[in-house]
């Protein structure tokens, strides 16, 4: 796969936010002029709490307007016309909770009614769809009863009744045990192959193994994109790792970013960023998402090119 300078995959494009901004109602500016260009394959969009992830995620999904910038879905503008859009969009909403009373058959079928789908072919999508979020079992049983993974699942299932070419799942693993955390994610790789998929979460091993291709924001903004390597490589030689006396941590910590802190019998080991060696006896450790996760929150701007031109 090639990519543009600002770490987008080549190829082609189905859905864009161009420059992107939403500023709520009392001020509060939630996104800042963001552009993310998606064409099939899984994005994972990392950020911490409040960094913008359900805003941008709503306005990809024409629930919210932007308050400036466009949304282009197959070249046309879709905040004026956003109808071509929605007929082939799932969404999951990062509250989603569905119709507690409703058994998990139910609720689907209500919902492929609402889309219009035929009895005949409602009944079949169902089925299907209940079987690939490996619900089957549990499809008559009310969904006030489904665990925090059952419920997340059926909000995927929902979310592809109409077979979407954009999904767009907000927090998609919240709540959810390790197990159901992994099946989630194998899961939402698969949609991948063929659609457009974009997935956010404050978690980076939720996107580590599944996500070829990761956009970083914080504060509204985008601070990086590329796949994991990409990420990696603006690190080199920037991580070590140190080992010293519990006082002297608060020193280092006010001068460079600590991405782990590890308490041990004889002090506290510390992995910091930093171009030169951060205290004596630091040694060099290799990189891994973690650090670029942490790099591009506190740096705002790359140190070097996120993404090298292959
Ligand atoms: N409806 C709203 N009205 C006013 N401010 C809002 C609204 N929704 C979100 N915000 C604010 O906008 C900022 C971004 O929120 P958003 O929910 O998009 O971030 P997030 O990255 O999804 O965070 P989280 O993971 O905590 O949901 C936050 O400061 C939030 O308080």
């Amino acid at each position: 796969m090639t990519r543009n300078k600002t770490g987008e995959a080549e190829g082609r494009i189905v859905l864009e936010l161009v420059d992107v901004g939403k500023v709520y109602r009392g001020g509060r500016r939630a996104v800042d002029g963001l552009t993310l260009r998606l064409g099939p394959g899984l994005v994972g969009l990392l950020g911490p709490n409040g960094a913008g992830k359900s805003t941008l995620l709503r306005i990809a999904a024409t629930v919210t307007r932007p308050s400036s910038g466009r949304v282009i879905f197959d070249g046309a503008d879709a905040v004026a016309r956003p109808e071509a859009l929605r007929r082939t969009l799932g969404y999951l909403p990062q509250d989603f909770t569905g119709y507690p009373k409703l058994s998990g058959r139910e609720f689907l079928s209500y919902l492929a009614a609402v889309k219009g789908l035929s009895r005949r072919s409602a009944r079949a999508r169902v089925d299907e769809l209940l079987e690939l979020v490996n619900l089957t079992d549990a499809a008559r049983r009310p969904l006030g009863g489904y665990s925090g993974g059952m419920r997340r699942r059926i909000g995927i299932a929902q979310a592809l009744l109409a077979d979407p070419r954009v999904l767009v799942v907000d927090e998609p693993t919240a709540g959810l045990d390790p197990e159901e955390r992994v099946r989630l994610r194998n899961l939402l790789s698969d949609l991948a192959a063929d659609r457009v998929v974009l997935l956010s979460t404050h978690i980076v091993s939720d996107v580590e193994s599944v996500a070829g291709d990761i956009a970083i924001v914080a504060g509204g903004r985008l601070r990086r994109r590329g796949a994991p390597a990409d990420l990696l490589r603006p690190l080199a030689g920037r991580v070590w790792e140190v080992e010293l006396p519990p006082q002297e941590v608060p020193r280092l910590a006010a001068g460079h970013v600590l991405t782990r802190t590890l308490r041990t019998p004889t002090g506290v080991r510390a992995r910091v960023l930093a171009a030169e060696p951060p205290a004596p006896g630091a040694v060099p450790v290799t990189p891994d998402l973690e650090d670029a996760y942490l790099d591009a929150i506190h740096t705002p701007q790359p140190a070097a090119p996120t993404v090298v031109r292959r």
